[in-house]
């Protein structure tokens, strides 16, 4: 059931409370009440029960409608030094759902390489992509795009999930350019074309896969909690903000965190409630460092100046903030057949709102990009002689092209009129890492968020080589009579040193923050090892676990929506089997009953136990 009054749930007893209702929280909803034993309280600082089912969170063109909307928590990043000092907009899903009813629906399982270092930094093989691959199985639901299209050539089917909770499909509306990229790909051996960038290899150009069923958005809330709405053991309290994680007592010395804190405003009044088994924070990369240092767990040396006491000294909470900064670089066509008409064309828009809401069909059930392109710098590159390669490997990639039939910009002046054709240039595998600190001890003080975007040498060359290669990508024949020319500041830019500087005045973020309670290695503590175990407790706690983009260690080398919930897919089987573990201390086979518990949890695990 969902509340949107605390005093109603307060006298409850709980055995886990989730605080946020994302990627990552919605997932152990569903999972952890799977168990009708147990009690679920989900606490999400967003609005009401319908609001997941708002028109613009629904139509997907319409994404670009959510910023700076009540769905949104407003953010702004401090003064980027790598962006000529400019703020940007942060922006965060404020929602049930989160950030999957806000963001641009793309949906990239990430690398092989990528999941594979997560298990070697964490030094647990269960988070390596051979483990995390029946979990990318287990989430998906593959269906036809909106039109029906013939989807030969464009995905790999047979390496995609059928019935899991997260439907996901191929863009839905077919444009003119789409064939001139795939061509330009065939007659560029340097950009490949890859039928699948889920495959684990993400390598090339290829047809974007969303969360969009039947034309609409898919969230977290519509695949995950609405299933499990019906379960008398899953509460749902909204319009809430938890403001801390409580001590609730020592087990062997360590501090037991099983209560949280919360309140519907600044100055409304503060409730408390404990639950007897876990607290899990799900409150995104930003709100989840937020949380953990007003309630005392983080860098003492940052918290005894704001008057937090310290619980736990764990110095990285907040720090190794990692996003990936985006430039776009938009080019005139020869054609007035664009998605320009549904930014600039009223009458045409409201012909294209007509057909969604007739059949669910037309341009607006498209997310900006049919197709993206995910490169790697050569091996030769200049930068390499003086640095390390930032990837995790050759699955991997450095930059990577997101296409729009249209003009978009994210650095404000008037839209120009016309027709046009957009180039994004993302740095994909970011060597830049800033911080989550507190401004105050005030929780409804917006923390500061310093993505640090574009601040290492290796990300602005990055960067630099990405705008070379889009406009090695469009010279392509392919492009011959329809891209007319540079526009705007792009076309001004030549140099190396005028293509930096154009950077750092034109480039944003594509809101992947990440990294900010990173997993290490279990039990190792201090400065560099990280906030969490491997299995996503937080270290030198007790009853407290972090399961949302905070914990990767690297933020990954995709859009990073998908690995969140493949994060938190393993999270519940993780938390279920803590839970046998603790319920019988040592396991005998021998013992009746406890040949299944075992194999119970064999199931569970993503490796063989020795028995
Ligand atoms: C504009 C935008 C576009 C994006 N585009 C894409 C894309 O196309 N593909 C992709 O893969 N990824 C994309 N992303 C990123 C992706 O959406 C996130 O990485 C992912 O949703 C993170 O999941 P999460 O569980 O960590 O946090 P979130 O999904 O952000 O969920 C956190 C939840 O916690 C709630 N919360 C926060 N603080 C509190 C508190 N104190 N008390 C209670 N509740 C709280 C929030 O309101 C929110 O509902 C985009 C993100 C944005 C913002």
């Amino acid at each position: 059931e969902i509340y949107s009054d605390p005093a109603e749930i307060i006298d409850e007893r709980y055995d886990y409370v989730i605080v946020g209702a994302g990627a990552g929280g919605s997932v152990l909803a569903n999972r952890l009440t799977e168990d009708p034993s147990k009690k679920v309280l989900l606490i999400e600082a967003g609005s009401r029960q319908a609001d997941y089912k708002n028109l613009n969170i629904e139509v997907p063109w319409f994404a670009a409608l959510l910023a700076n909307s009540r769905f949104d928590w407003n953010y702004t990043t401090v003064p980027q030094p790598g962006l000529n000092n400019r703020s940007l907009p942060f922006q965060r899903g404020r929602v049930l759902g989160g950030s999957t009813a806000v963001n641009y629906m793309i949906h990239n399982r990430g690398s092989r390489d990528d999941w594979d270092r997560y298990a070697e930094v964490t030094g647990d093989k269960g988070w390596s992509w051979d483990a995390m691959y029946p979990y990318m199985l287990k989430i998906e639901k593959l269906v036809p795009p909106a039109d029906g299209h013939n989807t030969d050539g464009q995905i790999d089917p047979s390496i995609h999930g059928t019935d899991g909770p997260l439907a996901i499909s191929l863009p839905g509306f077919l444009l003119g350019t789409d064939e001139r990229v795939v061509n330009a790909s065939h007659e560029l051996p340097e950009f490949r074309y890859n039928i699948d960038q889920n495959s684990g290899d993400m390598i090339g150009i290829g047809w974007a896969q969303s969360t969009i069923a039947n034309g609409t958005r898919t969230t977290s809330a519509g695949s995950y909690i609405e299933p499990a709405l019906l379960r008398p053991n899953l509460d749902i309290l909204v319009d809430t903000q938890v403001t801390k994680v409580l001590q609730t007592g020592n087990h062997d010395g360590t501090p037991v965190f099983r209560g949280v804190e919360f309140a519907q405003s600044a100055t409304g009044p503060l409730f408390q409630i404990n639950v007897t088994d876990e607290v899990i924070l799900a409150a995104g990369a930003i709100n989840t460092p937020q949380i953990l240092l007003l309630s005392g767990i983080g860098d003492s040396a940052e918290l005894t100046p704001l008057g937090i006491e310290t619980l736990v000294d764990l110095p990285d909470v907040g720090k190794n903030l990692q996003d990936h900064p985006l430039l776009t670089s938009s080019y005139t066509v020869n054609s007035d057949d664009t998605l320009d008409n549904l930014i600039s064309d009223a009458a045409y828009a409201g012909q294209q709102f007509a057909l969604w809401q007739a059949n669910r069909t037309g341009q607006l059930v498209l997310s900006p990009t049919n197709q993206i392109g995910w490169f790697r710098l050569p091996e030769n590159a200049s930068i390499w002689e003086t640095h390390p390669d930032p990837t995790a490997g050759p699955t991997s990639s450095h930059y990577e092209f997101v296409f729009t039939d249209a003009y978009i910009s994210f650095v404000g002046g008037p839209r120009p009129s016309g027709h046009f054709f957009t180039v994004f240039t993302n740095v994909i595998s970011p060597t830049s890492r800033g911080s989550i600190t507190l401004k105050s001890s005030n929780p409804f003080d917006p923390p500061l968020m310093d993505p640090n975007m574009l601040g290492t040498d290796v990300d602005t060359f990055v960067m630099l080589e990405a705008v070379k290669a889009a406009r090695r990508f469009m010279s392509a024949p392919a492009w011959n009579g329809y891209i007319l020319e540079e526009y705007g500041p792009f076309a001004e830019v030549h140099t190396d040193e005028e293509i930096i500087a154009y950077a750092r005045k034109y480039a944003s973020t594509v809101n992947h923050a990440s990294c900010t309670a990173a997993m290490g290695k279990r039990g190792v503590v201090g400065e560099g090892k990280g906030v969490l175990n491997p299995d996503l407790t937080v270290k030198g706690t007790v009853g407290l676990r972090v399961v949302d983009a905070s914990a990767f260690p690297y933020v990954p080398a995709a859009h990073p929506m998908a690995p969140v919930y493949l994060l938190a897919e393993r999270a519940a089987d993780l938390i279920r089997m803590s839970e046998l573990l603790d319920s019988r201390a040592v396991l005998d086979a021998s013992r009746p009953g406890e040949w299944r518990l075992m194999n119970q949890l064999q199931e569970l695990l993503p490796f063989r136990l020795p028995f």
